[in-house]
């Protein structure tokens, strides 16, 4: 149990913007060449990959990067989702290639904030899968964009 005061937000722990670039500029490489879910990407817009990695990089804590700079919103992106279809198996490989990504690039791979990391990821897949089932967007334009900690794990495992 860590009961450090000083706990870093995940954003802290991963290090910096840069490293989320690049785990998402490799990730949409493989995604493109991917036989079950390349498709679905096959027209991204250019500005795709940068506010995904905003988005998320936003609900771990880096700040307003997806909310301000960007001008999105959590209801933005529920709705750039809605009416794909998603499937479960789709669900699963993009998952399964971003945390193969996420070994190769060498993101921090400690136990607390892998728990932590792949918990937003089944939580944020489920999300999209389900929304993209809908033919309206449930979200009110102002709702607030997402949070996500370190879970029961409570924050990186520090010396004390
Ligand atoms: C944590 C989970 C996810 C997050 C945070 C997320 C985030 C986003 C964001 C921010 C966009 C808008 C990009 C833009 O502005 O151009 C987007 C679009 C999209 N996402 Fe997701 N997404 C997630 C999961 C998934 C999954 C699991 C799939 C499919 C297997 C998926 C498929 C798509 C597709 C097809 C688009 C639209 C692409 C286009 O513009 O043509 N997403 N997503």
């Amino acid at each position: 149990m860590n009961d450090n005061k000083n706990i870093p937000t995940l954003f802290e722990w991963i290090g910096d913007i840069t490293t989320f670039e690049t785990l998402f500029t490799k990730f949409y490489d493989k995604v493109l060449k991917d036989d079950l879910i390349g498709g679905l990407f096959e027209h991204m817009s250019p500005e795709h990959v940068n506010h995904v990695t905003h988005f998320i990089a936003e609900v771990f804590g880096a700040g307003e990067l997806y909310s301000g700079q960007d001008q999105g919103s959590h209801a933005k992106m529920i709705g750039k989702h809605i009416g794909k279809m998603l499937t479960e198996q789709q669900r699963q490989r993009w998952m399964n290639l971003l945390i193969q990504t996420a070994d190769e690039i060498g993101l921090k791979s400690d136990p607390e904030f892998r728990s932590a990391f792949v918990g937003y990821l089944e939580w944020g897949t489920r999300i999209a899968v389900i929304n993209s089932q809908l033919t309206t967007n449930p979200m009110n334009e102002k709702a607030p964009m997402p949070t996500w900690g370190w879970g029961e794990t409570k924050g990186p495992y520090l010396e004390s």
